[in-house]
Parts: structure tokens; C-alpha cells; sequence
């Protein structure tokens, strides 16, 4: 039975027709749209080769799923990679790609809480062959996943209830992972904005240059105070969304193009690049940042500017590295970091909470929830490849 016919005999399953399923799941309010059926194998030795292969070979896929009619702009992907140079060296079990609107990142924090609890979860030996091998700890109720992301392993931690011979992701604790080396890569670059390139804020406050941060997470960002952009009160809705996203494409472009700010650090060459920036409010100059009580402000514009409806696990990664860099933050402290949506929705819901973990290595909490399944498919030319209004 084709499509229509499936569809005009009240029948919608698209067993049999479709192309691509999925898992739908959020996280603090950013989707994570996990590939599990229909994603073509990916060739290369290695999980950087296979994200090189995807974006060479494979990239319609992405911008089918990513863009409308299907996604939009703001859209998050997981692909499911069983088989890497780490799971077969034993140092993980489960490969991941991460994609976004204009390609493939290094390293996703929102995705790898919600992947945590899919993978606790999925029952499919194709989508995680060495499931049964991850264990189950009795005592804290949690199971470890170390997940081999383009950026390097990350320990995820998934709180798990048992359900007679069956253990099941546990939706009421946060998820926790442990990220790769997390380090401040330069602190008080001072960026001139040039005349043209410079916002009516910015004029306002008479400034031509902006003093910013650059640290690394798993994939790098630019770590701007509100007030050096000439903005305030970010998170009391004081800016509209069109002059963050004015002011943050500037930034991008200026930092970005200082290519030795993202070199020299030992990392593999495909890692080398500016993935976002994110504007912070005023507290994150001050020691302790506020701790649990008071969450920091932070708002992440990455890839083709997307926008962060998380807190952003990588970024969290990157500024408490930074915070512990510049003595802001002790050993052990936590901290709560809101997005805009969790500052707005006032409390603990979508907030991340991140700490320093040892070795340079940071640990972020934040909890994921299902949306729903898809099956994707494609009839017509104008939709296959995906656009963006
Ligand atoms: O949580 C994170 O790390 C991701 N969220 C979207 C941008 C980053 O990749």
C-alpha cells in the first residue's frame, strides 16, 4: 500500500513507505529530534570521518529533517552512531552525531541528557547494540552511558526505576553528564566593532569595542556580558530577541575569523571553530555566581543562529570552566543556569544546574522529556531538501 492510499484508508502508519523515524524529546524546551530508522550507514574509521561523511554524502537527510516543512530554524538533531573507533576500543558504548540548521556540532548537552534517557529506554538492539551492557546501579538507581560524541567520550548519567525484570528512565531526576576537558581559551579579547557593523545599543553607549570571553565546552563559544553589548535587564525581556540576534551575528563574524584563538589547544583540528556565542547577564563577573538560589542568565545563539531554548549544556561546560579560570568559582560549587524560557518561567523547570567534576572536566544536570515519534516522509521535489523562510 502506498502513502496515499495508507492515509485516504484511515491507515497512518507509514510502515513500509517512509524514510526516516524518529524520537521526539525536549530539553529545558529545546527539541532533540533522535534519528532512529532509515539513516543510511555512515562510512570513516572514525566518528570525525563519519561526521565528514555525513556532511559531504548525507547532508540532504539533515536539511530534510532540520529545515520546514518538517523542522524549522531552530531545529536539533541526533543521529545514532553504533559503531565508532571508541565503541570498538571499549571506551564507549554508543556513538552520536549532533545536527542543527547548518550542520553538524562538536559536542550537544540538551541532547545528550535526552539521548541518556532514549538510550536507558530503547529496546532496539539495531539503535543500541550494546544496551544490555550498560549497567544498572541498585544503589543510586542509575545507569552510565558513556556516549562517544564528535568532541570525545561524555559520561552521562541516567536515574533509572525498575519495573519488574525491566529498568526504565526515571522522568522526575535530572539526568547528569560529565563532559570532555572543558578550559577558558582566552579571556578579555577585546573585539573592535567597525563603525558599519556596530548597533544602534552600542552607538547609545558610545562604545566601539566590545570586551568578551572565549571558552570551550566541547565546541567553543564567545561569552559576552549584556552590558558590554550595550544592552540591560536581557532577562527581564528588556531586549527583543531581533537585536541579541543583531548583535551576536557581529560578534560571531568579528571572533570567529581569529582563527589562532581556537588553535593550539590539542584538540582535533574539526573542533577548531567558534559554534556560538552566548550574552550573560551581570553576575557572572562576581564570585560564587549566585549558587542554586539565583539563577545565571545565559543566551545561546549558535550554528546559523539558532537559539538555545536550553541553558545550553556545552556553554554551561564553557562558562563554569571559565567562572573556575577566573577564581568566580570554588570547588564543588553549583550553580543554576537559566535560558530565557526557564528565567521567564521562574523557577527550577528547563534551568541546568553545572559544577566543576575534577581534571578540568564539568558536570551539568538538567532533566529531558518525550514529545512524540515520527515517521518522515517524502512525496514531492519541493519539500526533499528542506528551506528556511
Ligand atoms: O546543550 C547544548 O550543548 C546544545 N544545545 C544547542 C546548542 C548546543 O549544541
Amino acid at each position: 500500500m502506498d502513502l496515499h492510499t495508507k492515509i485516504s484508508s484511515g491507515e497512518y502508519s507509514l510502515e513500509g513507505t517512509t524514510a526516516i523515524k524518529t524520537v521526539e524529546m525536549h530539553t529545558g524546551g529545546e527539541p532533540t529530534r533522535i534519528v532512529v530508522q532509515g539513516y543510511p550507514p555512515l562510512h570513516g574509521d572514525t566518528l570525525l570521518e563519519k561526521r565528514a561523511y555525513a556532511r559531504e554524502h548525507l547532508d540532504h537527510i539533515r536539511q530534510c529533517l532540520m529545515q520546514e516543512p518538517r523542522g524549522h530554524r531552530d531545529m536539533y538533531g541526533a543521529i545514532i552512531v553504533p559503531e565508532t573507533e571508541k565503541t570498538r576500543s571499549g571506551e564507549a558504548d554508543v556513538g552520536v552525531l549532533f545536527c542543527h540548521n547548518e550542520g553538524y556540532s562538536t559536542m550537544c548537552g540538551h541532547a545528550s541528557i535526552a539521548l541518556g534517557r532514549f538510550l536507558v529506554d530503547t529496546e532496539d538492539r539495531a539503535v543500541f547494540p550494546r544496551r544490555k551492557q550498560v549497567l544498572f546501579d541498585e544503589e543510586r538507581r542509575e545507569s552510565k552511558i558513556r556516549l562517544h560524541a564528535p568532541c570525545g567520550v561524555v559520561d552521562v548519567s541516567v536515574p533509572c526505576v525498575r519495573e519488574g525484570d525491566k529498568v526504565r528512565s526515571d522522568p522526575e531526576r535530572e539526568v547528569q553528564f560529565v563532559s570532555v576537558r572543558s578550559f577558558a581559551a582566552a579571556t578579555d579579547v577585546v573585539v573592535e566593532v567597525p563603525d558599519g557593523l556596530r548597533w544602534p545599543e552600542l552607538r547609545v553607549a558610545g562604545k566601539s569595542a566590545v570586551r568578551v570571553d572565549v571558552a570551550y565546552g566541547g565546541a567553543f563559544y564567545v561569552i559576552v556580558q549584556e552590558k558590554e553589548l550595550g544592552f540591560e535587564r536581557v532577562r527581564e525581556g528588556q531586549v527583543g530577541m531581533k537585536r541579541l540576534d543583531e548583535a551576536t551575528a557581529v560578534i560571531k563574524e568579528l571572533v570567529g575569523s581569529q582563527q589562532e584563538l581556537f588553535r593550539g589547544h590539542g584538540l582535533a583540528e574539526d573542533l577548531e571553530y567558534l559554534y556560538g556565542v552566548i550574552v550573560v547577564d551581570d553576575g557572572e563577573g562576581r564570585a560564587g555566581l549566585g549558587g542554586l538560589a539565583e539563577g545565571r542568565l545565559g543566551v545561546c545563539f549558535f550554528a546559523d543562529q539558532e537559539v538555545d531554548r536550553s541553558p545550553t549544556g556545552s556553554g554551561v561546560s564553557a562558562r563554569v570552566a571559565l567562572a573556575r579560570a577566573k577564581g568566580l568559582l570554588g570547588e564543588g560549587e553549583r550553580v543554576r543556569f537559566d535560558s530565557l524560557l526557564s528565567a521567564r518561567r521562574g523557577g527550577e523547570a528547563g534551568a541546568f544546574v553545572g559544577s566543576g567534576a575534577g581534571a578540568e572536566r564539568v558536570r551539568v544536570e538538567g532533566r529531558a522529556f518525550y514529545t512524540g515519534a515520527c515517521a518522515f516522509s517524502v512525496e514531492d521535489e519541493f519539500s526533499r531538501a528542506g528551506f528556511v523562510l
